[in-house]
């Protein structure tokens, strides 16, 4: 049984599946214009795809940053992510720039989430255990841009991040046959349901996989992705289509 994280006022892990909108801007200007979009369009939570800012290795302008973030967004939660080249993302920095950066998000407070790549970092439970005594939660992520491993192999990822002591687990795999997306939902489902009570995010990309990120409600995903503009990965839908397919997915299922 999945317990729920209150961040600000929304509740992960219980209702319905919550949308976060990616902002991918490279400048102040563009991150600060989707935030506005994010605001507007009232998504649940908003994550900023810092690997993407031409400003990321002046790491004394990330604090200045984030407070306009957070001012730009009001009271939406906001997720600080740094995707490494490994993991499909942009950055391509040193362990001691991604401990350094991180940190520096949660110290400034104005971060609610930072994302740890869990399988690419060294002393990574450290750097959880530092960045939780900030205030922040942390999500352990994994990615393969690739393939899907086979079901044993997603299932013992997920055990493995379990134990990191991350507040949130999140899977994003790349299926190359329909079998690689029922395999992503079985195994998140039997994860929520007999390994953790964390909340655990889990979706299959590109074009095949991305059923998985409208029915999270049936399999046990407690965040999809979407876009108010350009994609931060493969298979994302524009956020208000996926609000309408989702709504109408829960109205079927409460009915049930
Ligand atoms: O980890 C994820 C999930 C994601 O890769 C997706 O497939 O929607 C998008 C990323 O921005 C985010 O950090």
């Amino acid at each position: 049984m999945t317990k729920e994280i209150q961040i600000r006022e929304v509740r992960i892990g219980s209702g319905q599946p919550k949308i976060c909108v990616p902002m991918t801007g490279k400048d102040r200007s563009a991150l600060l214009e989707e935030a506005g979009r994010i605001r507007d369009i009232k998504a649940d939570l908003a994550e900023w795809r810092a690997d993407f800012y031409e400003g990321l290795s002046h790491e004394e302008s990330l604090p200045d940053m984030l407070r306009e973030i957070r001012n730009a967004l009001g009271e939406i939660p906001l997720i600080f992510t740094i995707r490494t080249v490994s993991e499909g993302g942009n950055a391509e920095i040193s362990e001691k720039e991604y401990e350094k950066y991180t940190l520096t998000a949660a110290e400034s407070g104005n971060a609610d989430l930072i994302d740890i790549e869990y399988f690419s970092h060294e002393n990574v439970s450290e750097l959880i255990r530092r960045i939780q005594m900030t205030g922040a939660k942390v999500i352990a992520s994994t990615h393969d841009f690739e393939k899907t491993d086979d079901s044993k192999t997603l299932k013992n990822r997920f055990i493995d991040m379990d134990a990191s002591g991350a507040d949130i687990l999140k899977m994003a795999v790349m299926p190359q046959r329909f079998e690689d997306v029922a395999d992503l939902m079985q195994v998140t489902s039997e994860v929520t349901e007999e390994y953790t009570e964390k909340p655990v995010i889990a979706m299959s990309m590109g074009n095949l996989g991305s059923m998985s990120r409208i029915a999270g409600e049936n399999f046990g995903s407690s965040v999809t992705f979407a876009t108010v503009g350009k994609a931060s990965a493969p298979g994302q839908f524009p956020v208000e289509e996926l609000r309408m397919m989702m709504n109408a997915l829960h109205k079927k299922n409460v009915e049930d």
